[in-house]
């Protein structure tokens, strides 16, 4: 794929990827894009089908699976979640930097594809915060709040794995976090040379207008 490297955010549930991402969007307008995941998970109040999900059946997306559609599925907490070509490609034909939110097992596969992104993991400063920010967040039952928390230990342990991700950030205090996120993002643009044209050519052609 050509254009600006993309940035994959993981880390489990309720770390905050979701509050820094939408943040981080907001801050620099036409810079970054989402690539929207298809779930099987229902919508939560104020989710929007077509921006922060496409909200999808198991059958249907499972036939969008099997025709070779996703660079990347998985199973979280009963559900299915994928990143489909599609979405990528939105993102990428708009010349913005493609920001994906995927677990852990999205990380290994996209590993697998010659997309090349940066690989950052939010993770939360200890498991007893995480439960209380989860648990005040009230988007759960006790039920999926629990296979969360499961697969929130599983993942603060692959983060540490050396190689697994190019930054870890450790989202204690948000502004330090949000911080840290623009540093990496800025570092980064200056060291990749397509980002860096990428953007160079978007400013140039801002203070030229
Ligand atoms: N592999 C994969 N994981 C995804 C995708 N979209 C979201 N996820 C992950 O699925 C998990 C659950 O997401 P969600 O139901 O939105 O809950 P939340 O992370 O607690 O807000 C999170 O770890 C997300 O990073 C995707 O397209 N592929
Ligand atoms: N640094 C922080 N301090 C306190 N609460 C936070 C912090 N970062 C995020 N939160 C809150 O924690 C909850 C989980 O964050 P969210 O962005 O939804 O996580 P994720 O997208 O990783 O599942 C949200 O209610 C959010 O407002």
């Amino acid at each position: 794929m050509s254009g600006p490297r993309p940035v994959v955010l993981s880390g489990p549930s309720g770390a905050g990827k979701s509050t820094l991402m939408k943040r981080l969007m907001r801050d620099h307008e036409g810079i970054f894009g989402f690539s929207v995941s298809h779930t099987t998970r229902n919508p939560r109040p104020g989710e929007e089908d077509g921006k922060d999900y496409h909200f999808t059946t198991r059958e249907v997306m499972q036939e969008g699976i099997d025709n070779g559609d996703f660079i990347e599925n998985a199973e979280f907490s009963g559900n299915l979640y994928g990143t489909s070509k599609a979405a990528i490609e939105d993102v990428l034909a708009m010349n913005k930097i493609c920001i994906l939110d995927v677990d852990i097992q999205g990380v290994k596969r996209i590993k697998e594809t010659d997309l090349n992104p940066i690989y950052i993991s939010i993770q939360p400063p200890s498991m007893e915060i995480l439960e209380t920010r989860l648990r005040d967040r009230q988007t759960e039952t006790e039920e999926s709040l629990q296979k969360r928390l499961e697969a929130a230990r599983i993942d603060m342990e692959l983060s540490n794995e050396p190689g697994v991700f190019d930054v870890v950030i450790v989202n204690d205090d948000l502004e330090k976090a949000y911080e840290e996120l623009k540093d990496i993002l800025k570092d980064v643009s200056k060291t990749l040379n397509d980002t860096f044209s990428y953007l160079f050519n978007k400013y140039f052609a801002a203070i030229a207008a």
